[in-house]
C-alpha cells in the first residue's frame, strides 16, 4: 500500500508558548486507510491535523499529500489549504444554518466555480442518506443529520484526504455509536484516506485501521487497534487504553516468572532483561470462590472491596494483601456472579493475559 500522507519531523510552537505543541512528529498514512490520532487533551492532535490541512504552519518539517510536497520548511514551500485537495469535518460541523442541505453540500463546488454540480451533490447526499432532505434548511435538522451534511460537504469535491476533528463528540451516546458505524461504512465505500482526531479510545479502536497514540506533542507508537490494545509497546498506551492494572515487576533469573508486589507471577512472554511493568486488563482477571484453585499458579486470596454496577457487567475492586501492603486491582464480574462487597475470593491472573513491558526511557 502506498502512502497518501507523509509527515516528516513536524515541529510547531505557538507564539507566546514555551512548550512545543509538536516536537518533531513523523508518520505516514497509507492510501485508503482510516487512521486515528488518539491521545489526551492537549497532546497536539488538533494541531497536527490543522498542519496537514494547511490551517496551521509548522515551524519546521515537511508534509506530502498524494505524493506532492505541500509544506517544506527548508524549501520555503507552503501550499494553501484550498489547494491541498482535502475535506474537513469539525466538532461543530460548521454548516450554514441559513442554507438548505443542498446548498451546504454544494458549497465547496461553487467555491471552485463548478456550474454543473447537481449530480455530484445528489450523489454525496445519497452516500450519507440525506437525499430526501435536499431542500430542508440545515437549522431544522437533528445533530446527527447536521453531522451528515458536514460529511457530505467534505466528500462532495472528491478530495484525496478527509480530516475529521472529533466529529462525533457533540452527539449523544446512542447516536455516536450509530454514526461510528456509518462513518466507517462511508469511508470504506468511498475509499477515501481519512485521519480522525479523538480522545475517545472506544471510537479509535472501533473505527481505525491504525492508531497513532500521542502524548506531549509526540507520537509514541503506531499500530492496528488489536495489537495496540493487546500488546502495546509503551507504558503510556497500556494505561491510556482500557484501564489496565499495572504491577511493577522484577524478572526472576532464568525463568518465566516476575516478582511483583502481590507475589510471583508466571507469564508467557518476558523481555530479555531488566525491570518490567506488568499489565492485566480488568476483563481478563478471574474471580473464583475461596478455597478453590489450591496451588494453581497466579492465584491469590483477595477480598472484593467494591462493586460498581455498570449495566452489562459489574466493575469491582479486589484487594490482595501483598508483601508490602494491600494492592487493589480492578476486575470485571459477570452479573450472574454471587460475590458481595466484602466477600473473600480467589483472584487468578491467567499467564497469557499478562503483558510485560520493559521499563526503559523509550517505553515510558
Ligand atoms: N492557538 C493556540 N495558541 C496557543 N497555544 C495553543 C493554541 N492551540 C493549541 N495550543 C496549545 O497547544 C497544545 C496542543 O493543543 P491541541 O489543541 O493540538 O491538543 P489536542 O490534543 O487536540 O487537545 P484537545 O483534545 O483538548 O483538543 C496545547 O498545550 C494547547 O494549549
Amino acid at each position: 500500500m502506498t502512502e497518501m500522507i507523509s509527515l516528516e519531523s513536524i515541529v510547531k510552537t505557538y507564539p507566546g508558548s514555551r512548550v512545543p505543541a509538536l516536537k518533531g512528529v513523523s508518520l505516514d498514512v497509507r492510501d485508503g486507510e482510516f487512521f486515528t490520532l488518539l491521545g489526551p487533551s492537549g497532546c497536539g492532535k488538533t494541531t497536527l491535523l490543522r498542519c496537514i490541512a494547511g490551517l496551521e504552519n509548522p515551524d519546521a518539517g515537511a508534509i506530502r499529500i498524494g505524493g506532492a510536497a505541500v509544506f517544506d520548511s527548508h524549501r520555503g514551500l507552503n501550499t494553501g489549504p484550498n489547494k491541498r485537495n482535502i475535506g474537513m469535518v469539525f466538532q461543530s460541523y460548521a454548516i450554514w444554518p441559513h442554507m438548505t442541505v443542498f446548498e451546504n453540500v454544494a458549497f465547496p463546488l461553487r467555491c471552485r466555480g463548478e456550474r454543473d454540480l447537481k449530480a455530484k451533490v445528489m450523489h454525496a447526499m445519497e452516500v450519507v442518506g440525506l437525499e430526501a432532505f435536499a431542500d430542508r434548511y440545515s437549522s431544522r435538522l437533528s445533530g446527527g443529520q447536521q453531522q451528515r451534511v458536514a460529511l457530505a460537504r467534505a466528500i462532495v469535491a472528491q478530495p484525496d484526504v478527509m480530516l475529521l476533528d472529533e466529529p462525533l463528540s457533540n452527539l449523544d451516546a446512542a447516536l455516536r455509536g450509530q454514526m461510528r458505524v456509518e462513518l466507517r461504512r462511508l469511508q470504506r465505500e468511498v475509499g477515501i484516506t481519512t485521519v480522525l482526531v479523538t480522545h475517545d479510545q472506544h471510537e479509535a479502536l472501533a473505527m481505525s485501521d491504525r492508531i497513532a497514540v500521542m502524548s506531549g506533542g509526540e507520537v509514541l507508537e503506531v499500530n492496528d487497534p488489536r495489537e495496540l490494545y493487546e500488546r502495546p509497546s509503551t507504558i503510556f498506551s497500556a494505561q491510556f487504553l482500557g484501564n489496565a492494572n499495572r504491577l511493577q515487576g522484577t524478572r526472576a533469573e532464568g525463568s518465566h516468572t516476575v516478582s511483583t508486589p502481590i507475589g510471583v507471577l508466571s507469564v508467557d512472554t518476558l523481555p530479555a532483561t531488566g525491570d518490567v511493568a506488568c499489565f492485566v486488563r480488568p476483563e481478563h482477571i478471574e474471580l473464583h470462590l475461596p478455597s478453590t484453585l489450591n496451588g494453581v499458579p497466579n492465584s491469590f486470596s483477595a477480598t472484593v472491596t467494591e462493586i460498581r454496577y455498570v449495566g452489562e457487567y459489574c466493575e469491582c475492586d479486589v484487594t490482595i494483601n501483598g508483601k508490602d501492603g494491600a494492592v487493589t486491582l480492578r476486575a470485571r464480574m459477570a452479573l450472574s456472579d454471587a460475590f458481595q462487597s466484602g466477600a473473600a475470593c480467589i483472584v487468578r491472573l491467567p499467564p497469557e493475559s499478562i503483558h510485560c513491558i520493559p521499563i526503559t526511557a523509550a517505553t515510558l
